[in-house]
């Protein structure tokens, strides 16, 4: 081990980002409610100022996984499609495999400067973790329950307060639901077959309806969708943890771009289009396992320098003010205060990790594990 990855794999340096990333997000937070007066005045200038006060926080995260870990990400597409990426609105339709797909997710975002404005279609759960979730209710991401006959109603909702939204983003749907593992795979194939359809060997069964309510609410504003497959090279399935750790692996991500105009408006033939599109996806992955690649031309983005020197603002922010903290501490030699900032430490650094938790797949939901009654609609 270099003496770079020890240091990168120091609990000191962990603290040290977990810290700039607290305060700062809480800091972003906070400006972000100051922000709600503007939302009366001019809508539009609120959500510009919330897409770049959202930028401040999850480039962090991006920082840490381009420049902290030195992940490579490699993407495959067509070069005709290429030009229109990050220059439309588009619906994503991705794999949900891994700890961390959403943030290579974020880093593609990044490399066609849409990151601040993207959106999800996230579990309500999420709309409760401090600082990101406070950061997105900002945003306008969509939230579900996963519950059908609540969500059909606010999902189209806030889906439709997007139409008039002023910046490029990317929608993505995990259509999956939850993430993959070998019990809930298990459950959704036994689903399929119910249902007639071909077995996956790599996907849990799509849910069909967030798809369709999002492509109906979308028409006419998102130009196309990016059928976008994630994978590892060497059969890596990095984590958040990982990556704080300083790994660096290696992201590929093959991307189709489908115009909007092909898929289906009927409910029926909308869902078995989106059936047939993750058999493709599930050929796909068979043909990384098998080869190591996708098929078709590397067209790789430049990472760009705008989220290092946004983390590096942040540290040099925030940084000095604690080193002048601790040294002011230790030479007062007082025990109450002393104690006191080791609570706050370890009460900060304990809040992170909980966060770091909710990207974690064993301490995933049970939404999957059990077979939702079969609708007949
Ligand atoms: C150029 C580069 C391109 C791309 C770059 C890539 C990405 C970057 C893009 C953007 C990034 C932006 C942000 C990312 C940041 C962070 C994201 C982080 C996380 C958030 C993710 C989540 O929270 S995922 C969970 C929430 N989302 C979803 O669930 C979406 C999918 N779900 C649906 O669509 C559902 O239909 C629903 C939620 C709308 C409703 O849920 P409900 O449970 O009520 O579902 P259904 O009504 O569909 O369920 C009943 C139907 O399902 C069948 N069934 C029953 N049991 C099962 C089972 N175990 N498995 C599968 N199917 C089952 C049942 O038979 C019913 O079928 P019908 O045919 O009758 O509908
Ligand atoms: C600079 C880095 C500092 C590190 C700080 C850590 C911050 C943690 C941010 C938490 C972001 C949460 C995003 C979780 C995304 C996710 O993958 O959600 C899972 C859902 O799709 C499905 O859930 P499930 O049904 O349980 O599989």
């Amino acid at each position: 081990m270099g003496l770079l990855q020890l240091l990168k794999s120091q609990l000191l340096c962990h603290l040290i980002i977990c810290y700039v990333f607290l305060v700062s997000g809480l800091i972003i937070n906070l400006l972000q409610l100051c922000t709600l007066p503007l939302w009366l005045l001019s809508k539009q200038l609120a959500r510009r100022v919330n897409i770049r006060l959202a930028y401040c926080i999850s480039s962090q995260m991006v920082a840490a996984l381009e420049w902290w870990s030195g992940t490579e990400c490699t993407l495959y597409t067509d070069p005709e499609s290429y030009p229109l990426y990050g220059n439309e609105n588009a619906i994503v339709v991705l794999n949900h495999s891994y700890e961390i797909d959403f943030l290579c997710g974020w880093t593609f975002c990044e490399r066609f400067g849409v990151l601040g404005s993207s959106k999800v279609l996230a579990k309500k759960d999420l709309a409760y973790v401090p600082i990101i979730g406070w950061m997105w209710y900002f945003l306008e991401i969509v939230f579900c329950k996963r519950k059908w006959e609540e969500d059909r109603r606010t999902v189209s909702q806030s889906l439709q307060n997007l139409r008039d939204y002023p910046e490029k983003y990317w929608f993505l749907l995990y259509c999956e639901g939850t993430r993959f593992t070998p019990k809930k795979h298990q459950i959704s194939m036994q689903v399929a077959e119910s249902k007639g359809l071909p077995k996956l060997k790599y996907h849990l069964l799509p849910r069909t309806k967030g798809f369709w309510v999002t492509v109906q609410n979308l028409r006419g504003t998102a130009a196309a969708v990016y059928d976008s497959t994630l994978n590892f090279r060497n059969n890596e399935a990095p984590t958040l943890l990982d990556i704080l750790n300083g790994k660096k692996y290696h992201a590929d991500l093959y991307v189709r771009r489908i115009p909007l105009e092909m898929i289906p408006e009927d409910e029926a033939e909308c869902a078995a289009w989106l059936h047939k599109l993750y058999q493709e996806k599930d050929s796909f992955q068979e043909h990384y396992t098998q080869t190591g690649c996708f098929p078709g031309p590397v067209v790789s983005p430049p990472r760009r320098p705008w989220t290092l020197i946004n983390w590096l603002f942040w540290c040099s922010l925030l940084l000095y003010p604690l080193a002048l903290l601790l040294t002011q501490l230790i030479s007062s030699g007082s025990i109450l205060p002393i104690l006191a900032s080791v609570a706050l430490c370890s009460a900060g650094s304990l809040g992170v990790r909980w966060m770091i938790g909710q990207t974690e797949i064993n301490r995933g939901s049970s939404y999957g594990n059990t077979k939702a009654p079969l609708n007949s609609n």
